[in-house]
């Protein structure tokens, strides 16, 4: 449990997070993938991401963290087979991203993971995998992991993807595509959710020199016999783990530069600063950060579709707001570390404040705050995001402060940094 000292204590703080988890996933699955040595710096050592290396190196990538860079040493897209499952604990990256690429392995994976990775469907993704010619199925007949995959048979060609629950099971088929004998392409079928992720796989698969051809995000195509290059790499910082920052402002109206997170970055989650900016912040854009300074806030009808992870951030700084914010088009959200439409609305309105989770969206009405203990639901952005509230709230108490392990180990330190 962690009580949250109200009051920020510096009228303008400069904070450096650590690197972006979509990114560090990318990076070690592309060097995993080249055929020699590269030496990536900036990476994000938490737990998703550390979970990631471990599998690759159960799939044969050998990978050394000097402290400064994790050096790996890629397989040319041979992995091998892994004898004992795979563990992912609650990384659904982690779990959607390797799925596509066991099918490159020799023999059969089984990828498992916590009770709640047991609840996040992945059988669209498994689904395009059977069209490429690739045995893949649930364990149980839930839709959900465990998952098995035969690898080896992994032909390509033509498939149909469900986008709709999530961007990850395009950018795992789009990852593993360049070592399918056919390459691949993806015709996306129905809404594509969360489309900056597959901005960041296609930039990454870029930067690795692997070409990606898409006409408006709807028809995918990877052509076959290209490969990973390695080389140098640096992974860019969270600019989902900026928002906490960035309300952090907005909620107490002072000043909170992010270091290094800019709206040239290619991470959807920086757009948050223009919603804040609509609300009554002011956001200073500069070379080497985002400054967002709190004002009057006033509630924001706004879709999030392509912003899920900081749909809790912009939902308490919503609580702090004059009116009703209506956050549209987030169906998705019900699938991720937890139920977060409902769990954001139960936690906020414990605190008295009125808010309503519908179907695909979450209705939030300001007010005053008052403090309460904060389930986390074992997910790290509810952690986060109400620790925002404690900023104006006395009585505010994070039950689980240590969830944060799985996208920001050192939250709890940058954030005294405010106080
Ligand atoms: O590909 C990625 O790195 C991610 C994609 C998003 O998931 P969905 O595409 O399932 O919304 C996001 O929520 C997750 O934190 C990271
Ligand atoms: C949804 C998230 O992660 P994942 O899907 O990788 O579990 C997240 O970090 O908010």
């Amino acid at each position: 449990m962690r009580e949250i000292t109200p009051g920020m204590g510096r009228d303008k703080v400069e904070v450096t997070l650590p690197g972006s988890k979509s990114y560090s996933h990318r990076l070690l699955i592309a060097a995993a993938l080249a055929e020699g040595e590269s030496r990536i710096t900036g990476l994000l050592r938490s737990e998703d991401t550390l979970l990631t290396r471990d599998a690759l190196r159960a799939f044969g990538a050998v990978i050394e963290d000097d402290g400064e860079a994790m050096v790996v040493t890629g397989t040319g897209g041979r992995l091998k087979a892994c004898a004992e499952p795979i563990y992912l604990a609650n990384s659904g990256t982690s779990m959607r991203l390797l799925t596509g690429i066991a099918a490159l392995g020799e023999g059969e994976t089984v990828l498992t993971g916590t009770k709640r990775m047991g609840e996040r469907p992945i059988e669209d993704l498994l689904v395009a995998m059977r069209q490429a010619g690739v045995p893949a199925r649930c364990v149980n007949p839930t839709d959900c992991p465990p998952v098995k995959v035969t690898g080896g048979h992994f032909e390509g060609g033509k498939v149909t993807l469900d986008c709709r629950i999530s961007s990850q099971f395009l950018s795992s088929l789009l990852l593993a595509g360049p070592y399918a004998p056919k390459g691949i392409e993806v015709t996306v079928a129905g809404e594509l959710v969360s489309r900056p992720y597959v901005e960041i796989t296609l930039d990454i698969m870029g930067r690795f020199g692997v070409e990606v051809t898409h006409d408006d995000f709807k028809v995918f195509k990877v052509a076959p016999n290209q490969s990973y290059r390695p080389g140098a790499y640096h992974c860019e910082p969270d600019g989902s783990n900026a928002s906490y920052f960035w309300a952090a402002a907005a909620v107490t109206g002072k000043s909170v530069k992010v270091m290094n997170v800019t709206k040239k970055s290619r991470q959807g989650d920086v757009a948050l600063v223009d919603v804040l900016e609509k609300m009554g912040c002011t956001v200073t854009h500069e070379e080497d950060g985002t400054t967002v300074t709190g004002g009057e806030l006033s509630a924001v009808t706004v879709d999030m579709a392509l912003m899920p992870d900081v749909v809790p951030t912009l939902a308490v700084v919503a609580a702090h707001a004059k009116g009703t914010t209506v956050i549209e088009n987030v169906a998705h959200l019900r699938e991720k570390e937890c139920d977060r439409l409902g769990c954001v609305a139960t936690e906020l309105r414990k605190m008295g404040i009125d808010a309503v989770a519908k179907e695909s969206s979450l209705e939030i009405t300001g007010g005053t705050l008052t403090g309460s203990d904060v389930e986390t639901y074992d997910d790290h952005r509810m952690a986060m995001s109400f620790s925002v509230a404690g900023l104006t709230t006395p009585g505010v108490r994070v039950l689980d402060p240590g969830c944060v392990k799985k996208s920001f180990p050192t939250y709890w330190d940058v954030f005294e940094t405010l106080q």
